[in-house]
C-alpha cells in the first residue's frame, strides 16, 4: 500500500460537532475570557488541531506548502489537481467568508505535482472578525504540516511607478493596526506555536524574494514586478487623499486590509513565507482627481490578470519544493 494511503487511512476521524461559529465573538469554553474588544475568541491548540485532522482525515494530501489566495485570485484553487474542496461551512469552527471575490473554500491538492493546501478567500478585519479569527487558518496549516505559507493580495499601488496589473513582491510590512494595541498574537500564548515575543525583521524570507526576483525575469514580466513595503489597514473604508500621502511619506508600497496579521501568525509559528501584492488600482493621492476606489475594479484587475499569478505561484511552489 504507497505510504499516503496508508497515513490516509490510519488518521483518525475526528468527530464533529457540526457547531457553526461563524460570526460568534464569544469566548470558547477552553480559553480564558478577556476584556479585549479586538480579540474574541480564542482557538486553543486542541481546536487547531480538530480543525486539521477534519481535513486530513478526508484527503490523501499531506502538504507542505499553504497558500492564501487574495481578492479575486481564487482561481489558482482551480487549477489543482487530484482536489478536495472543503466550504468554509462545513470546517468546523471555521468563520465563513463574506466579501465578494472570496469563494470561501480550502482545497487540498496537487499543484503540478506538488501537494498544497489553498485557501479561496481569507477572514479580514471589517468583516467584524478579531485578527486572531482572521489568521486561525494559518495554524491550521502548520498543524496540517505546512512549512511554507504564500500569502497573495489584492493592493492599492503608492509607488508613482506602479500600474495596475503589476506585482509587488513583498519585502516588509508596517503593522499598523500592532501600533494601535491589535495584533493576532495578542491574548494567552502557547508555546506550542510559537515564542511569546516573536522577531519581525526578515519576515518575507529574503531566499524567497530573490527566487521570486528571479522566476519574475525567466517569465518575462519583470518590468511589471517590483519589491516593496506592505500596509495593512483596518478598512472597509478606502483612503483619503492625506491618508495615502502620509503612508507614502513613510516607506509604503501597497496599501491593502489583509495579509500582515497572516504572516505575523505564520512567523509565530515558524512558516517560512513569501507574499505578494497584485496591484489592482492606483492609490488617489490628487485631491483634483475624480476617481475613486472601488472592490469592482479590485476583482476585475485580478481576473485579467489570473493566469499569470497562477503560472507565478505554481512555479513559485515547484522551486519551494525543490528545496523542502
Ligand atoms: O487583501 P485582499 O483580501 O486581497 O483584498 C483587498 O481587496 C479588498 C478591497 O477592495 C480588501 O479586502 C483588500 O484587503
Ligand atoms: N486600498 C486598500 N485596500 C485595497 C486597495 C486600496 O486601494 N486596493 C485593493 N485593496
Amino acid at each position: 500500500m504507497p505510504e499516503e494511503t496508508k497515513v490516509f487511512l490510519e488518521t483518525p476521524a475526528i468527530p464533529i460537532s457540526g457547531k457553526k461559529q461563524a460570526n460568534s465573538f464569544s469566548a470558547s469554553s477552553d480559553s480564558p475570557r478577556t476584556s479585549s474588544p479586538t480579540l474574541g475568541e480564542h482557538y486553543s491548540y486542541d481546536t487547531i488541531e480538530e480543525i486539521s485532522n477534519y481535513l486530513l482525515s478526508r484527503t490523501h494530501i499531506r502538504p507542505k506548502i499553504g497558500i492564501i489566495c487574495g481578492s479575486g485570485l481564487g482561481h489558482l484553487g482551480e487549477t489543482l489537481s487530484d482536489a478536495t474542496y472543503f466550504p468554509y461551512e462545513d470546517i468546523p469552527h471555521f468563520p465563513l467568508s463574506t466579501v465578494v471575490g472570496h469563494a470561501g473554500r480550502m482545497v487540498l491538492g496537487t499543484l503540478n505535482g506538488v501537494e498544497v493546501m489553498v485557501m479561496q478567500g481569507r477572514f479580514h478585519f471589517y468583516e467584524g472578525y478579531p485578527l486572531t479569527k482572521c489568521s486561525m487558518p494559518v495554524r491550521v496549516m502548520k498543524v496540517c504540516g505546512c512549512t511554507h505559507l504564500i500569502t497573495t493580495n489584492a493592493a492599492g499601488g503608492l509607488h508613482d511607478s506602479y500600474q495596475i496589473g503589476d506585482i509587488m513582491i513583498v519585502k516588509d510590512h508596517i503593522n499598523i493596526m500592532g501600533f494601535a494595541g491589535n495584533n493576532p498574537l495578542q491574548g494567552p500564548n502557547d508555546p506550542r506555536f510559537g515564542p511569546r515575543f516573536p522577531p519581525m525583521n526578515r519576515a518575507y524570507d529574503p531566499e524567497l524574494i530573490k527566487i521570486a526576483e528571479n522566476l519574475a525575469n525567466d517569465m518575462g514580466i519583470k518590468d511589471e514586478t517590483h519589491t516593496g513595503v506592505y500596509i495593512c489597514l483596518g478598512g472597509p473604508s478606502y483612503e483619503t487623499v492625506s491618508e495615502l500621502r502620509m503612508w507614502r511619506m513613510l516607506g509604503v508600497d501597497a496599501v491593502g486590509m489583509s495579509t500582515v496579521h497572516e504572516v505575523i501568525t505564520a512567523r509565530h509559528c515558524d512558516l517560512k513565507v513569501f507574499a505578494f501584492s497584485l496591484i489592482t488600482n492606483k492609490c488617489i493621492t490628487d485631491y483634483d482627481s475624480n476617481g475613486e476606489a472601488n472592490h469592482a475594479e479590485v476583482i476585475s484587475a485580478g481576473a485579467k490578470r489570473q493566469d499569470v499569478l497562477a503560472t507565478f505561484v505554481t512555479r513559485m511552489v515547484e522551486k519551494i519544493n525543490e528545496m523542502l
